[in-house]
């Protein structure tokens, strides 16, 4: 996937996908935390035992500019594997986001980071250099019942998060920036006092 075609989704407003479709929106369990406006990257996948640092730090130097770092905790929802410093690491790398089903730490260094980060929450507790064995990469993950493949693409903003494959957000994306370059006017004839039967019904 081009960075041209990441460029035209970071201009759509990620909830206009919602009127198009219906599955890869993950629940509003999982809240932005950190970032600014649309973000769209390639989703990069890693599943974490045993709360285990040195695989986080392995994904992180896995990651290219453009990527999108999604984090399965194997339901560990307490210990953060992103913070200050994995932060700075991953924008390092030129990766765009993160997506943590569970916690992230160091709220006030992610805000600063740049990236765009969605999780459940905050922690103090952080996954710590164990070691342990049985951590896997590109791999497909379920994310709070969302699927998430190797290969599919991120788009996130304040609302939410979309993660899609490629040819599906290929199909709609025309659809999205009509829909989006044609709302600002129908605001503003709503706004201007214009019949909303009119504009509304129909
Ligand atoms: O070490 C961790 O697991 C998270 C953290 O605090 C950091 O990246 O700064
Ligand atoms: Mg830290």
């Amino acid at each position: 996937m081009t960075a041209e075609f990441l460029d035209r989704l970071s201009r759509i407003s990620v909830p206009t996908l919602g009127h198009f479709l219906e599955d890869g929106f993950l629940p509003p369990v999982i809240r932005r935390l950190a970032g600014r406006g649309t973000v769209a990257g390639r989703a990069r996948t890693v599943r974490i035992a045993g709360q285990d640092a040195l695989a986080v730090n392995r994904a992180i130097l896995g990651l290219q500019p453009g990527d999108f770092l999604v984090v399965d905790m194997s339901g560990d929802h307490g210990h953060a594997p992103l913070g200050a410093v994995t932060a700075a690491a991953i924008g390092a790398q030129g990766a765009v986001g993160v997506v943590v089903d569970g916690s992230v730490t160091d709220l006030a260094d992610l805000k600063a980071s740049g990236l765009s980060v969605h999780a459940r929450g905050t922690s103090c507790l952080t996954t710590k250099r164990h070691g342990t064995t049985g951590s896997t990469s590109g791999v497909e993950l379920e994310i709070a019942g969302v699927r998430i493949a190797y290969g599919d693409l991120v788009v996130a903003d304040d609302n939410g998060v979309a993660v899609l494959p490629p040819e599906v957000l290929s199909g709609v994306l025309p659809l999205a920036e009509a829909s989006d370059a044609a709302e600002p006017d129908l605001l503003a004839r709503i706004r201007s006092g214009e019949a909303l039967d009119g504009l509304l019904a129909t």
